[in-house]
């Protein structure tokens, strides 16, 4: 047995899915690598696995789970994600066809400092951790700093809010760091930020009503993505254009990255639609994450051939 087959189906601490990070590479040094792409306010590195068979720069997918501290679904199905990738490569049709033409980045931990302070101070903190001048309120909306509609509405300019967008966009280093790592890698194809709870895929603009250009791909892709989703486990969820099927919000990831021409630019709302919201019982991350892979898979595919 390998140290990364330990039961994923338990709450882990920031420490213990930094030393998974670790052990899956020295377990699988010809397919995962770890980058650092910057450091939290409080000091903590912010790791992203690099899935690569080979090539240099090869067109990539992204992933982030946990930008939101909360959302401990998201952390425990990216580390699903992460041990499932090692596993199915070269097993699964559909997974090594897309890893043999295309790279896939994933953060896990996106937001460290709320993800630890979720786990000794407030269960349900959202926002980064970095103090804000001249209030006595902590922390930035890290999906309203981005550099798409900033400030407008669904966001707001207050500290003391849960979608407080900042002193400035791109403020957060937790921002910023995936802003340049974009932007320097510059082959990216598509762009997925995973959340909970609501049984959502969401695609741009969450910032206004125009459609985005590519919504008829999107939406079918969408749609596609959700009912292999549903075939696991009969898991429904709704999918449509940020602001017709949640609500307006400015400043999000994947408006962002959609308007650096990410097309496939989706946001993903994970399990439940409310009974336990945020505090999801262990019982469902298998479950959660076994049915968000197959939208993925989904996703994946369709990028690899167009
Ligand atoms: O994560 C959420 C629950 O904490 C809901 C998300 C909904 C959303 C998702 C994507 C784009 C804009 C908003 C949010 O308000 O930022
Ligand atoms: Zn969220």
């Amino acid at each position: 047995a390998q140290a990364t087959d330990t039961s994923l189906e338990t709450k882990l601490s920031v420490v213990q899915i930094y030393s998974f990070q670790d052990q899956l590479v020295a377990e699988n040094p010809n397919l995962v690598s770890k980058i650092v792409i910057g450091q939290s306010y409080e000091g903590r590195d912010l790791n992203v696995l690099k899935f690569s068979t080979g090539g240099s720069n090869r067109p990539a997918i992204w992933i982030d789970t946990g930008l939101h501290s909360r959302e401990w679904i998201t952390h425990a199905s990216g580390l699903w994600f992460a041990k499932k990738i090692v596993t199915d490569y070269g097993r699964d049709p559909a997974l090594t066809a897309v890893l043999n033409q295309m790279d896939i980045f994933l953060e896990i931990v996106t937001n460290p400092d709320g993800f630890v302070y979720t786990h000794t101070s407030n269960r349900m903190w959202r926002k980064t951790r970095k103090p804000n001048k001249g209030s006595s309120c902590v922390g930035v909306d890290p999906n309203r700093n981005w550099d798409a509609g900033y400030r407008g509405t669904g966001s707001s300019g207050n500290p003391c809010s849960e979608t407080y967008y900042g002193p400035s966009v791109h403020s957060e280093s937790e921002v910023k760091s995936i802003v340049d790592f974009v932007q320097s890698h510059g082959n990216l194809k598509a762009f997925l930020s995973i959340h909970s709870y609501s049984q959502m895929l969401l695609y741009p603009y969450g910032y206004t009503y125009t459609p985005a250009k590519d919504k008829a791909e999107l939406h079918a892709l969408a749609e596609k993505a959700v009912n292999d989703l549903k075939s696991l486990y009969g898991t429904s969820y709704t999918y449509g254009s940020t602001i017709d099927t949640i609500y307006p919000a400015s400043g999000v990831t994947s408006d962002w990255s959609y308007d650096q021409g990410i097309k496939y630019s989706y946001t993903f709302e994970l399990r439940d639609n409310g009974r336990y919201g945020f505090v999801l019982p262990a019982n469902q991350i298998l479950p959660t994450a076994q049915e968000t892979w197959l939208a993925l898979l989904t996703i994946f595919s369709h990028v690899n051939n167009n």
